[in-house]
């Protein structure tokens, strides 16, 4: 990445005159056109945009000085600092050229279509599309939903005019993109040689898509009959689970108005800790000294405490500073005689050897810094553990000193380098219980390791974890040790961790199992209901008895479940189970069934008919069918 532009840029090139947009007629708040900041798109904030001018000779020089200065203090370091060109982008290259050709692709003979972009928030989605916008040459015509005030003054108009009795956000929208699609930009004079040719955008969602989603497919479906532009949706994942993105874009309308789909990732450290040093030494240069250059260590935890969301992170590297200008105890000088540290476990293997490693409880200090949710994908917590990044003991740095010089010699093969992560926290971010956390692992395990007998400790340490959680009373209690131990014995037990590259990693095969006994029950339930036994006795003793004997039944729905379950056909599940791959945007949550038990043992309130979720008999007959097993008479003799 290039240096950032020198200076302050927001006080170079600010363009005043920009053009209302072409659908005047909509309300204020509803448009708002890149355009109006084309000469330097980036270079205003927003909150100047929105500064009332003083008239002339209102207030004296030495007030319009003073306002200057104040107001350059206050423009967020994000506004000042955003990106102008490609090279600036703290996103990878990839991505970057990814959403340029597509971009191009569509720009082209007015082709149109949809882009989805997906990913973390403050990784650079909107800051990637407004570059390449800007250095394209095109228009972005952005949607922001209207405020309730400009809805009320809309519809206050509307009435007037006797039009619509009240135009909706969603209506207001659908004309939007209807409008955005069809014409072109008003050309007024000083717009120098700007082309007619936009992008829209769409980040912000009227409140009634999230509600019923199938309003903004509609829109869609029109839309791509039509469309002469392209049409860009950001949407950001939450670490929460609900993913947007899916429940407004669901895979089937992806296919079907054939929408490109695009996900950033974090942002990478290395590029971050690059703009963080280029902003922190540009201010400092500019306070003339009443800032002092916050150190390495301090720019690297802002890094690691922001989760790759860059915005959070200038946000927080402005925030400490501005602690600093007006207090001489201010945060650089809090953090002053630290003890420099490396990023170890984000940069390279070899910058890791030559740092010292972090203790865990100072990593945990660090991340608190900027405040950043620091939630983790299941994806990445198992690779956390599975991969895992150890560092080099202090002691081990010494010339001459021996690994584990420490420890006697009875114990040396013990000895390993300390981690780089603290698995506890690994599991608290991953908001899975370490129960289900350790199935993860007990499934995933056996890939990354080389040595037969590392993996016949590892399997005695899943075991003993098993065995901390067996009883029901203190499972609750004693979940998160059963998850140390696991966890920690894994790691331990590798004592040859080799790099082993990108491993897929698959979901428990006890999910699927669990699965289908729980539907088992259900269906066990409503067919033999008029046995009145639990679901686990019929499964165990009824269904096996009736299995043995000649027509014990004359539903064919009970005959097929009593071949299904009665009888144990090995035959039909030969090999392994298929697996399901765990995808990396995959919430770390999971639903306990907790009614499970007492379902079981509430045998006589069994529900009417099966629910739709559950399988329905004809599933058995299909297998039945498959299997061709006959029902043979049970000789008692
Ligand atoms: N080098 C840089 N690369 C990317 N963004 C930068 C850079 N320097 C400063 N920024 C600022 O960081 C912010 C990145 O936020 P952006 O809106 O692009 O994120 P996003 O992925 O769209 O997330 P969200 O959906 O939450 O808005 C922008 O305000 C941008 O101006």
């Amino acid at each position: 990445m290039n240096e950032l532009p020198l200076g302050d840029k927001a006080a170079s090139g600010r363009v005043n005159r920009w053009v209302d947009p072409s659908f005047i007629d909509l309300p204020e708040g509803s448009i708002s056109l890149s355009a109006k900041r084309k000469d330097r798109p980036f270079l205003c904030s927003k909150a100047e945009l929105k500064r009332p001018r003083k008239r002339k000779g209102e207030a004296s020089s030495c007030h319009l000085l003073k306002e200057s200065i104040q107001r350059s203090q206050d423009e967020p370091w994000v506004d000042r600092y955003s990106p102008c060109s490609q090279a600036e982008l703290a996103v990878h290259k990839k991505k970057i050229e990814e959403v340029e050709n597509w971009i191009k692709g569509h720009t082209s003979m007015s082709k149109g279509g949809i882009l989805l972009l997906t990913g973390p928030s403050g990784c650079g989605k909107t800051a990637t599309v407004q570059v390449l916008s800007l250095e394209l040459g095109l228009r972005v015509q952005e949607w922001t939903n209207p405020t309730i005030l400009e809805l009320y003054n809309s519809s206050q108009c509307e009435l007037r005019m006797n039009s619509f009795s009240c135009s909706s956000q969603l209506s207001q929208f659908q004309e939007f993109l209807l409008r955005a699609n069809k014409y072109n930009c008003l050309k007024m004079a000083g717009d120098g040689e700007s082309t007619d040719m936009k992008l829209i955008l769409v980040e912000d969602f009227p409140n009634q898509f999230y509600r019923q989603p199938g309003t903004l497919h509609v829109i869609l479906r029109r839309f791509v009959k039509t469309s002469r532009c392209p049409l860009v949706f950001i949407v950001s994942d939450s670490l929460s689970g609900d993913s947007s993105s899916r429940f407004l874009f669901p895979r089937e309308i992806q296919e079907e108005l054939d929408i490109s789909t695009i996900s950033f990732n974090p942002v990478a450290p290395t590029a971050m800790l690059k703009v963080l040093t280029c902003i922190s030494t540009l201010e400092a240069k500019k306070s003339c000294g009443r800032m002092r250059v916050p150190d390495q260590a301090l720019l690297e935890a802002l890094c690691s405490g922001s989760s790759g969301d860059i915005r959070s992170a200038i946000n927080s590297l402005q925030f400490s500073s501005l602690a600093d200008t007006s207090l001489e105890q201010g945060f650089w000088r809090m953090k002053e005689d630290r003890p420099v540290k490396s990023l170890g476990r984000v940069l390279s293997r070899s910058n890791q050897r030559k740092k010292k490693s972090k203790q865990p409880k100072e990593q945990e200090e660090e991340q608190a810094i900027g405040g950043k949710d620091a939630s983790l994908f299941l994806f990445r917590a198992l690779g956390k553990i599975l991969h895992c990044k150890r560092g080099i003991h202090e002691d081990a740095e010494a010339p001459g000193s021996a690994p584990g010089a420490g420890l006697p010699s009875h114990l040396l093969h013990h000895y390993r380098e300390p981690l780089l992560v603290d698995p506890e926290i690994v599991v608290e971010r991953s908001h899975m219980s370490g129960e289900f956390f350790n199935l993860y692992l007990h499934q995933n395990y056996l890939d990354f390791f080389s040595e037969v007998e590392d993996v016949d400790r590892a399997s005695e340490y899943l075991s003993d974890a098993d065995l901390l959680t067996a009883d029901w009373m203190s499972r609750n209690t004693m979940g998160d040790y059963g998850c140390s131990v696991a966890t920690r014995g894994l790691l331990h037990s590798n004592s040859q961790q080799v790099y082993v590259g990108f491993r897929p990693l698959h979901k428990p095969n006890w999910l699927m199992v669990n699965k289908k006994h729980r539907e088992n029950c259900l269906t066990a339930q409503f067919l033999f209901r008029s046995f009145c036994l639990t679901p686990i006795s019929l499964q165990t003793e009824l269904l096996p008895y009736l299995a043995k004997l000649t027509n014990p039944m004359s539903n064919q729905a009970q005959i097929t479940f009593i071949q299904d379950v009665g009888q144990m056909v090995l035959r039909r599940f030969p090999g392994r189970l298929k697996l399901e791959t765990l995808t990396d945007k995959e919430p770390g949550k999971l639903e306990r069934d907790s009614g499970e038990e007492e379902k079981e043992e509430d045998h006589c309130g069994v529900e009417e008919s099966l629910p739709d979720s559950q399988p329905q008999p004809i599933t058995n007959q299909v297998l039945l069918m498959d299997e061709n097993v006959i029902i043979e008479e049970y000789n008692s003799d």
